[in-house]
Parts: structure tokens; C-alpha cells; sequence
């Protein structure tokens, strides 16, 4: 258990400005750019307008597979018995009836009767709409000229499309104005204007527009250039996927993680480092890799606590400028440390796997965000507690948790994923959102608000994942299994599944 006075320790927000302040005194907020192609521009953040070369939708058309008509034929007079308009054109054997629509089953008393003049499906080019007629049109079909409103083809008498005549009745007719169901060219986005504006991530629904805009592959976009990082784990006990785990050892977690999280977070370059816990070895390493790779920022994971063998904390405060290693007043990611090495600004996690993906969804995304622009910043919401739960004293918790739908006020339920400590890195790899637990004495009830920032949004940048963090390493990988032969998963009760009260 770690614990400490919670006024001793930074707020989280006062670590956000401390590495922000970090960050920015070698480089400005959004700095430069970098034009890359769309194909390899998933995740990362525009850094200038992107413009509409076209209208989106291309044409006017239609919402809903049904029948395309004028709003003014559907409004007849009980004295004309017609629709209005000249009367003379094609179709003008419009009639307004006055009784339920033979076997329609719909209200009549006002409903007027349309002849069909032609069928129009999607990608068949446009045509001209003879007043006093119903058109039919699927959805997507472009709405023939003339037309300006669309009945859905479920609320006319017959509801199909193979009759001569359909009978819209008095409560559709009395009640369609012009628009209704049409989707019209542009939108979306006129052709020249804002299609999506600088900042925006280019995610799932983004990259689905730039291709609805015609964007191939290779078209080039210009986006926020990220940090070229330098991430350094390790310690002796730590060795890579693939190598003998002999006794007290065990397989290297945060490596692999941090070079996911900063490309997801938009850096540009991840160069992986393992280290011993020999401060000079340290020290001469970071040296080396600083000199030759010139990263704009090295993160460091581990080696920052109250141990023996704290080889980042020693080695950065003999040797690095303006060190600053303490304790933040949260759990996990307590504590926490920064300084400038060689005149590049480093960020020092923790070591427990939680706490140093936790550390980067909140204290060094908000930090890239601001200074970088080359990921978005945490965005907290609410949500609700399934269950109760037991706050720490002096420290803000930062639980794993699942929203699992909504309470009858719609607003979203969270359960807890695990528990709290932070080697419960599998189950942190279910959970969809942080769930941010205020210090307190008293429990939290089920039911209770609390703040929520999703984490789940990283899978995008991955494709792009570059080097293994040990280039030449040994490459004979223990293979993945679904299940442990021999493991009773009904009578196991898993460490993950251990809950309140545990807060180291
Ligand atoms: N006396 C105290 N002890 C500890 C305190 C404290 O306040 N007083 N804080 C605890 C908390 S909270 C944390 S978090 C850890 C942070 O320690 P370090 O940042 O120095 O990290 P390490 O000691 O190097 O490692 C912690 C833990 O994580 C494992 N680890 C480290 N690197 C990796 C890796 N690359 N892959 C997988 N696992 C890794 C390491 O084996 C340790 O178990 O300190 C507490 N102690
Ligand atoms: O604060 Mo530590 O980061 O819980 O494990």
C-alpha cells in the first residue's frame, strides 16, 4: 500500500499544467504539420480545414422508399373532388375521396387518389415528375424534378408499388408539406465549405466522409505532426515476449503498450528502449538514444517510487535538469515525475502496467493535446454506478469500467471492471471507460453520478504499429491459447476480480 497525506500531493489537474508546461518549452501548439496520404492518416488529427469538393448528397433525393409527389396535388377542395393545379395536365384524374379506402383499412374523409407514373431506383439519373401523379422512388433514387415531397410507401393505400393508382389518406395528405422525406443535394455539405474542420480526429466516421467526398487512398491530407518519442521501460526483472521467463521475471507489458498508446495519441516516430535498474547504464543509454534518435519527448514507465533500484528517478535527478519527482493525488498513476534530459522535455509513469496506461489516457494525452494537437484530450461525461462502491480516503480513484446501457432516465450505467489495483491489466483491457471516483469516507450507492472518460478509441492507429520494441529479438513467441488446460474457470476466483480496498 502506498500510502501518503493526500495534501501532499499534486491534483490532477495541477500535474496536467505541470506537463503541459513541460511539453511546451520546446514546441508550440500546433506547430507543424505533416501532409500524408489518406490511407495512412486513420487516427490522426487534421490540421487545417478539409473543404467539400463536392455536394454531399450529389442530388437531391429521396429518405424513404415510397412515392414521390407535389405537396399542392395532395391539398383538393371537397368541392372540386380534385386536386388543385391546372387540371389539365396528365394525371389530373386526381380525386379526393370521402370514405375509408377500399380495403385499406385507413381513415378516409379527405383522402386523395394519385395515378403511378413510373418507378425511379437508386442511381437511375434524374427525370421530370408529372404534376398531379405519384412517382415511385426508392430510397436514394433522385427525386424526379418537380417533385418536392416523398409518402413512404407503408402509409398509402395499396401499400406496394405494383398498382396503377395509390390513395393517400387525409391524415398523410393534411399533414406532408413540402420536404418531407427529401434529402436534398449538399445537406450534408455544400460543395466548397467546411467538410471537416481543423482538430478533428480522423476516426471511423470521418474517414467514411473523406470517401463519400471522393477522397482516394492516396489523396493527401494535412495533419498535425506528432512527437518523434522515445519510451523507455524495463527494469531487471522485465525481459521481452519471446525470452526465458526464469524465476521472478516476467514478460515486458509496457513496452508494447506505450508504443501503442503514443501512436494512437498521434506520435510520429516510437522508438522502444528497455533498461536495467543501473542508474548509469541508464543514464548512458538515455544518453546515447537521445543523441542519435533527437526525440521531441521520452517517456519513462517505472523506476520512479520509493524503492531501492529507482533508476529513473536517481538517474534524472544526478543528471537531468529541473526534476520534479512526487506524488499525484490519484489511484493508480500516484506517483509521477518529470524533467528535461539533454534539453528534451521527459515524462516519468509508474511502472505498474495500469498506472502507466492510466498516467497516458489522463495526464499525458491532456498534455499532447494542448501543446501538440496530435490527439484529442480526455472528454469526460457521466454516467451512473451499477453498484456501490468505496472511495479512497485522500485519492481520487481512476477505476476500470463497462457501460453496460441505460437507467430509466437514460442516463448511461457503469459497472467496474476488476479491481483496483494496477497490475489488473486484463481486466483493464475489457474496460470501455475510466470511471472517476472522488476521494470520500462515505461509499458511493449504486446509483450514484460519476464522471466517465472513454478509453476505448485506440484500435484505429494500430494497422500502422511500427517496429517491435526489441528489433532482433528473439522472435519464438509462447503462441496464445484460448483457455488454460487443467484451470476450473467455475471454481478460480481470478485476482482481477478482488475488489474495494485495494489501493496501492
Ligand atoms: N513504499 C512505497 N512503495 C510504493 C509506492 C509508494 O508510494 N511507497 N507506490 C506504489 C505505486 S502506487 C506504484 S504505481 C509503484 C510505482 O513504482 P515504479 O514506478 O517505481 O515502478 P517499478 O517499481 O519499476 O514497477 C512497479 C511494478 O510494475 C512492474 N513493471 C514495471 N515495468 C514493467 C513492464 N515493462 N512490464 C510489466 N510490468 C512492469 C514491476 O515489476 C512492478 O511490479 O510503486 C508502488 N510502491
Ligand atoms: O498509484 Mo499506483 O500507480 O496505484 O499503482
Amino acid at each position: 500500500m502506498g500510502g501518503y497525506p493526500g495534501g501532499m500531493a499534486r491534483s490532477i489537474e495541477s500535474h496536467q499544467r505541470a506537463l503541459r508546461a513541460l511539453l511546451a518549452r520546446t514546441h508550440g501548439p500546433g506547430d507543424d504539420a505533416v501532409a500524408l496520404p489518406l490511407a495512412q492518416a486513420a487516427g490522426r488529427v487534421l490540421a487545417e480545414d478539409l473543404l467539400a469538393p463536392l455536394d454531399l448528397p450529389p442530388h437531391t433525393n429521396s429518405q424513404m422508399d415510397g412515392f414521390a409527389v407535389r405537396v399542392a396535388d395532395l391539398a383538393a377542395t371537397p368541392e372540386s373532388g380534385t386536386a388543385p393545379g391546372d387540371g389539365t395536365e396528365p394525371g389530373a384524374g386526381t380525386a379526393r375521396g370521402n370514405g375509408t379506402a377500399a380495403g385499406s383499412g385507413i381513415e378516409g374523409g379527405g383522402s386523395v387518389t394519385l395515378p403511378v407514373h413510373g418507378t425511379r431506383a437508386a442511381g437511375a439519373g434524374p427525370v421530370h415528375h408529372e404534376p398531379g401523379t405519384a412517382t415511385a422512388v426508392m430510397t436514394g433514387a433522385v427525386i424526379p424534378e418537380g417533385a418536392d415531397a416523398v409518402l413512404p410507401v407503408e402509409r398509402v393505400d395499396p401499400p406496394r408499388f405494383d398498382t396503377p393508382t395509390i390513395t393517400v389518406p387525409a391524415g398523410l395528405a393534411d399533414t406532408t408539406a413540402e420536404g418531407t422525406f427529401v434529402r436534398p443535394v449538399g445537406s450534408d455539405v455544400a460543395r466548397g465549405a467546411v467538410a471537416l474542420p481543423a482538430g478533428t480526429r480522423l476516426g471511423v466516421a470521418a474517414i467514411g466522409a473523406c470517401a463519400a467526398l471522393g477522397l482516394v487512398a492516396d489523396a493527401t491530407v494535412l495533419v498535425r505532426r506528432g512527437p518523434r518519442v522515445l519510451a523507455l521501460s524495463g527494469g531487471d526483472e522485465v525481459v521481452p515476449a519471446g525470452a526465458e521467463l526464469k524465476p521472478g521475471t516476467l514478460y515486458d507489458a509496457n513496452g508494447p503498450l506505450l508504443d501503442a498508446w503514443l501512436r494512437e495519441a498521434g506520435a510520429e516516430d516510437v522508438a522502444c528502449l528497455r533498461v536495467s535498474d543501473d542508474p548509469a547504464l541508464f543514464v548512458e543509454r538515455l544518453e546515447e538514444a537521445v543523441r542519435s534518435l533527437r526525440p521531441d519527448l521520452v517517456v519513462t514507465s517505472g523506476g520512479i517510487s520509493a524503492g531501492a533500484f529507482e533508476v529513473v528517478r536517481q538517474g534524472l535527478e544526478a543528471h537531468g535538469e529541473d526534476a520534479w519527482f512526487g506524488h499525484v493525488a490519484v489511484q493508480p498513476g500516484g506517483p509521477q515525475g518529470h524533467a528535461v534530459f539533454r534539453g528534451t522535455p521527459v515524462v516519468c509513469v509508474p511502472g505498474n502496467p495500469v498506472s502507466t496506461w492510466v498516467s497516458c489516457e489522463v495526464l499525458l494525452r491532456d498534455a499532447l493535446a494542448a501543446v501538440w494537437g496530435s490527439c484529442e484530450a480526455p472528454r469526460w461525461g457521466t454516467a451512473v454506478l451499477t453498484g456501490e462502491v468505496q472511495p479512497l480516503p485522500a485519492r481520487t480513484q481512476l477505476r476500470r469500467g463497462r457501460v453496460t446501457g441505460h437507467d430509466d432516465a437514460g442516463s448511461a450505467r457503469v459497472a467496474l471492471v476488476g479491481g483496483a489495483s494496477s497490475h489488473l491489466l486484463t481486466a483493464a483491457a475489457r474496460a470501455d471507460v475510466l470511471v472517476r471516483i472522488p476521494h470520500g469516507e462515505a461509499p458511493l450507492p449504486a446509483g450514484a453520478a460519476v464522471a466517465v472518460l472513454p478509453v476505448a478509441g485506440g484500435v484505429l492507429a494500430l494497422g500502422g504499429a511500427g517496429e517491435p520494441c526489441e528489433p532482433g529479438g528473439d522472435t519464438t513467441r509462447p503462441r496464445a491459447r484460448c483457455a488454460s488446460p487443467g484451470l476450473d474457470h467455475d471454481t478460480t476466483r481470478r485476482a482481477d476480480e478482488k475488489d474495494e480496498g485495494d489501493d496501492e
